[in-house]
């Protein structure tokens, strides 16, 4: 079954249409990425997707779960990193943390262990205690991801998670996330305008104004585009020679 199945989803912001019936699909085990120039409606997917808008045309399965009839099945599979970091700085890595699992239902106990395991698994156990606050950005992001895993989702989704990242953060949070998908077959939707983040080993979906212009395997998408790189083809599929550079 797949872990997330999107069918003909559209959305307009008033009379402007910026999805135009996307469909793609994630499976257990798979990590995907969402590759998109800025506007292409990477967010916008992301929101239809946590709910935050409602999906009024196309359909959203989470798990089998229909997102709009069945929220509470559907959510509860699901983890999600947005853009913006929700952190709050002033509390330490355990507090925030610890407001998570309670809003999930975790008992003290459990939420103080998983917190504790979370924490290790992205090497930040011993900053526990710590405010937020001291942080880098890489570090908060891992932050993030710690916490969004709490409640052992099954189907994880980043948006743009290593923007303003260094280079050593940045391979940190991918490694991290791919490990997760190889070793506990999370399910993860990547999105990014970075090409070089897509390893071989990814799939891809290429959404360019609203659009998947293709989606597959690397190999997939060369063959698409007819080209030799995915810069190249990622160039011909969209017209876009710059957007979607490092
Ligand atoms: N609240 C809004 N009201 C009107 N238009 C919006 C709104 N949010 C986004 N848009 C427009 O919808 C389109 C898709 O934007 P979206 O933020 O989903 O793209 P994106 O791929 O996530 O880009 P970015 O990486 O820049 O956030 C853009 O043309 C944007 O201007």
């Amino acid at each position: 079954m797949p872990a997330l199945e999107v069918s003909g989803l559209s959305h307009a912001y008033g009379a402007r249409r910026v999805l135009h019936e996307v469909s793609l699909r994630v499976m257990p085990g798979e990590f995907t990425v969402l590759l998109g120039p800025n506007g292409a409606g990477k967010s916008t997917l992301f929101a239809l997707l946590t709910r935050l808008f409602d999906a009024r045309q196309g359909s959203i399965r989470i798990f089998g779960a229909e997102l709009r009839r069945q929220p509470g099945l559907a959510l509860a599979q699901l983890g999600v990193v947005f853009q913006q970091p929700t952190l709050d700085p002033d509390l330490s890595l355990r507090q925030n943390l610890a407001y998570s699992a309670a809003l999930h239902g975790l008992g003290r106990a459990e939420a103080r262990a998983r917190t504790s395991e979370e924490l290790a698994r992205v090497e930040l156990a011993h900053r526990a205690e710590e405010v937020v606050r001291g942080l880098s950005g890489g570090q908060r992001r891992r932050v993030e991801i710690a916490r969004a895993l709490l409640p052992r989702p099954r189907l994880l989704l980043l948006d743009e998670p290593t923007v303003g990242l260094d280079a050593a953060s940045r391979a940190f949070v991918l490694d991290h996330v791919r490990r997760l998908c190889q070793e506990e077959g999370l399910a993860v939707l990547w999105a990014t305008h970075l090409i070089d983040e897509v390893d071989a080993a990814a799939r891809v979906v290429v959404l360019h104004q609203g659009h998947v212009r293709a989606a597959g395997t690397v190999a997939e998408i060369l063959a698409a585009g007819g080209a030799g790189t995915l810069r190249e083809a990622f160039a011909r599929l969209t017209g876009e020679t710059r957007e979607a550079g490092p």
